[in-house]
């Protein structure tokens, strides 16, 4: 018997989820006599986050989102960009605010994301708002993990009761994923790069979701046979015949065989966070 895991679409789901948000902006801005508006912050020349970066204001302009957005030179200061985080949360025109990550060495990303407005915090990383998850209550949740649960509810991927394992532990993706889970009644487990015998623990999952940052991390001995396999990584490699191509943090064509549903990457949570993010700001706008 051969049989193969059902994509989990994410590009075609975003693109659905921005003609709706276009479509509340429309009606919404009637009312409000102003379009919703987002800053991203991006510090020195990353190319890769300036690529996601322009990716987000593109997206913002087909939403209808007017873009605030600031590119600072590697060597800016600390003050710097307190004084504009500042300048934004005291501008109404902005209902949203981001400090595109990763930040030059030399700057506190923590401190910057605490002085963001928690009702502007676009990306849900200020403390008020992973306390709002933490507690269960409504609040602007982180556009990663949101994605993967938007993801999974679209294709009807009932989490109770089932044994979820989110490989990853960091503060944009592995914990708020665990807590979302949690809410949505998955039993937990969180595993990272120091678990002893991770395949051992991947292998009890019905939902496996991993965010490590490290390619082909999940081969086909780690997956239990009907999982649905989440891949949150994003890994720029070179291929055998040199060519640059981007791949996530599972072993895709060992997986697929075996797995209910598998996200692609490209395609799958990628787009799906740039979603979230729109969703995030149209919603900050809606409570202004
Ligand atoms: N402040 C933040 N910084 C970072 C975040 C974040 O959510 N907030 N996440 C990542 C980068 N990121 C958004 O910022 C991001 C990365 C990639 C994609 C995406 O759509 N990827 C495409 C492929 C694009 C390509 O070919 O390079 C896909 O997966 O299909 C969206 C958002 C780190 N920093
Ligand atoms: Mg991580």
């Amino acid at each position: 018997m051969s049989s193969t895991a059902q994509l989990l679409d994410g590009k075609a789901l975003a693109n659905g989820l921005q003609t709706e948000l276009m479509q509340q902006v429309q009606v919404l801005q009637v009312h409000m006599g102003r379009p919703p508006g987002l800053a991203v912050l991006m510090v020195g020349d990353n190319p890769a986050s300036a690529a996601y970066v322009r990716n987000k204001e593109r997206a913002c302009a087909n939403v209808g989102i007017a873009s605030f957005g600031q590119h600072f030179p590697a060597t800016a200061t600390q003050a710097e960009l307190e004084q504009a985080i500042a300048t934004l949360n005291r501008d109404d025109r902005v209902d949203g605010i981001l400090v595109q990550l990763p930040l030059p060495d030399h700057l506190d990303a923590v401190a910057l994301l605490n002085q963001i407005e928690p009702s502007k915090d676009a990306d849900g990383l200020h403390p008020v708002n992973l306390g709002r998850l933490v507690r269960g209550e409504p609040g602007l949740r982180s556009c990663t993990p949101a994605g993967v649960m938007r993801l999974l509810e679209a294709y009807k991927v009932n989490l109770k009761g089932q044994q979820a394992v989110v490989i990853g532990r960091s503060i944009l993706v592995g914990k708020p994923q665990a807590l979302m889970l949690l809410e949505a009644d998955a039993t937990v487990t969180i595993a990272h790069s120091r678990t002893p015998d991770l395949g051992a623990i991947a292998r009890t999952a019905d939902v496996l979701v991993v965010a490590v940052g490290r390619p082909a991390l999940i081969t086909a001995e780690m997956v239990k046979p009907g999982a649905i396999v989440v891949d949150v990584g994003m890994n720029r490699v070179t291929d055998a015949t040199g060519k640059a191509r981007l791949v996530g943090d599972v072993d895709f064509a060992s997986v697929q065989p075996i797995a209910k549903m598998i996200t692609p990457v490209p395609g799958g949570i990628g787009p799906m966070t740039v979603a979230m993010l729109l969703q995030n700001t149209v919603l900050s706008y809606r409570e202004r």
